[in-house]
Formats: C-alpha cells, structure tokens, sequence
C-alpha cells in the first residue's frame, strides 16, 4: 500500500521531571505486525500519541505516510488507532458511534455495517456501548480505527480485556490487515501476547529502543540449532550424546535439549548406541526466550555503565 509507513525519530518528551521518551526512533513498515514492546511506564503510549498529534513532542519527527498527522486532510483513512477503548459515549449505541465518527470523516454508512461484522459486534449493534464488557469495547475501538480502511494501524494494548477466543481472533485480524499490505503497530508489555503475530519486535525502555529485530531471525538466533529429544531412557541417551562430544540436559521425564549436532547425526547417535527414541525434533524457542536473548545485551550495558 502506498504511503504506509511510520518513521518516528528522536522523539523526546518530558512531563514535568519525568522523561517519557528520550530520543525514540524507529520504523514501522508495510506488510508487517510490528510489536512495540516493553515495560509500563516505556513511553509506547507516549509515542503513539505523539504520532497521532494528540500530544507535541520537545523534539524529533513522527510521519505517517511521509508526513505530520496533524497535515493529513482525512486522517481516519489514513491511520487508524484504538488508544483507549472506554473512548466510546456510553450512552450511544455501537452503530450511532460508528455513523458518528463516519460522518465526520465523509465515509459512507455501508462501511460501519462491514466494520461491525468484521469485530463480531453485528449482533449487538444496536445496544448502549455503555453496557459493553471491556472485550467488547475493545472491539469497537477496533471497528472504529478500521472505518476508514486505512493503510496504517496504531493499536495499544489491543489484546488487553479480550478472552481467548478474542485473543486468537484479533491475532488472526492483525496477521490478515498486515497480509494486505498495511502497517500494522501494536503496543504490548506482554511478550506472550505476540507470539504468533509480530514479524518485526521494537523493544523499549526508558523512552528509548533497545532492540529492533525481525523476529523469525530472533526465534532462530534464541533456538540456537538446539534439538529435543523424547525418549524413555533420557539419562542413557545423555551419555550417549555427552561421550559423542554433545551439549545435553534433561528437561522432563522424557525429554532431553540436545546442542551441538544436528537433529540427523542425533538420531544417527542414539541409533548407534541403541537408545530408544520416540521423536527427535527442533527446538522452538518462544517470543519470551527471544526477548531475554535480545534484551541481555542491553541490560549487560548498562550494567558495565553502572560499575563505571
Ligand atoms: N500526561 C502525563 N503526565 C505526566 N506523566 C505522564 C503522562 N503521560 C505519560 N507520563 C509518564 O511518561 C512515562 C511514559 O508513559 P507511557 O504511558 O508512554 O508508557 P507506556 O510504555 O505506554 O506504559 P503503559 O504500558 O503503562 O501504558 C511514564 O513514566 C508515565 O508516567
């Protein structure tokens, strides 16, 4: 899609002695999930609003699409937000917040009814938002920032309030938004929360990126060619890939983590030495894992900084 990218950079931002962003940069490209990730009190809130023109920054850019949000003629079809889903008037009903919003921007009606089934709320259009449970909320929000199909999406916390069910299927929207092309930036403080959706993670701390990496490379990077192993002898096989020269530790009642060989010599060893074996397979390392890989660094750094 055109025109859809987020360049934030050098962003800095204080309220009173708080130093809310302290030189945050980074990209957010088309066809992608990228996950903003890091503790509360980050600056992820800060920068998206900062992006969104709802707040000014002491200095830095954030352009979306090439320019200022506040210079975008019909921002709704440009970027789309869910900041904060209790933004609904709890008196008026989903649909009426929906046509509300369209009309303000020219978009026509037919697209609040396309909207609303797309989050699952067509059933319930017609009810006080007011009476919505904050998975439901969420939901709206969500509808109100497709509304305009834009080619940019901005969602903080989205999977906040939603049961697993919801969690499965807004994973399953952001993957499909990202697969048309559109860039897609989610803010979460839960690695967890992203697994299975992000292609891109910006981490953050203290108002700045600690690390920007594409996530399969990191998966594979904290997978570090490790091998599992399951089978009912797991201290025979051990020895048997220890003498061989092998990394092994068991990790259950019938599983061992293997490093060094390859998953074929593996099997090649424990068939030579007789061990029963039930699946030998590679390690998947979860988002958590990679977080603490990518992180290390960092905090390394900062700790040397400290003893200094
Ligand atoms: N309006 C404000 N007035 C004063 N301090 C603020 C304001 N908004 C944010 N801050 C402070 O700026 C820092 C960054 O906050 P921000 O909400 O951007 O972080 P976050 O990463 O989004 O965290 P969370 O996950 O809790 O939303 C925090 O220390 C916060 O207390």
């Amino acid at each position: 899609m055109d025109n859809a990218t987020i360049e934030v950079s050098g962003l800095r931002k204080r309220f009173g002695p708080t130093v809310a962003l302290d030189g945050m940069s980074f990209t957010v490209q088309p066809g992608r999930v990228t996950g903003f990730v890091g503790p509360n009190g980050a600056g992820k809130s800060t920068t998206m609003r900062v992006v969104l023109g709802l707040d000014t920054a002491d200095a830095g850019t954030a352009l979306v699409g090439g320019r200022p949000y506040r210079q975008l003629r019909t921002p709704l079809r440009q970027v789309g937000a869910l900041l904060d889903a209790n933004a609904v008037q709890p008196s008026r009903s989903a649909r009426n917040h929906l046509l509300w919003l369209a009309h303000s921007q020219g978009i026509g009606r037919a697209r609040v009814d396309t909207v609303l089934g797309q989050v699952g709320l067509a059933a319930v259009a017609r009810r006080r938002a007011g009476g919505f449970s904050l998975g439901m909320r969420q939901r709206l929000g969500i509808a109100a920032a497709l509304l305009g199909d834009p080619p940019i999406l901005l969602l903080d916390e989205p999977v906040n309030g939603l049961d697993p069910e919801g969690v499965i299927w807004i994973r399953g929207l952001l993957r499909s938004l990202a697969a048309e092309g559109r860039a897609v930036l989610v803010s979460s403080h839960l690695m967890s929360e992203l697994q299975d959706t992000a292609d891109q993670l910006v981490v953050v701390g203290r108002g700045r990126v600690i690390a920007d990496a594409n996530v399969t490379e990191l998966l594979a990077a904290a997978a570090r060619g490790r091998v599992v192993v399951r089978t009912r002898a797991p201290e025979t096989a051990r020895t048997e890939l220890l003498r061989a020269g092998a990394t092994a530790t068991v990790t259950g009642p019938d599983t061992l983590d293997v490093a060094g060989p390859s998953a074929e010599r593996v099997v090649a060893l424990l068939t030579a030495g007789r061990v029963p074996v039930a699946e030998v397979s590679a390690y998947q390392a979860s988002l958590e894992e990679a977080y603490l890989t990518l992180t290390r660094d960092a905090v390394e750094f900062q700790a040397g900084q400290v003893a200094r």
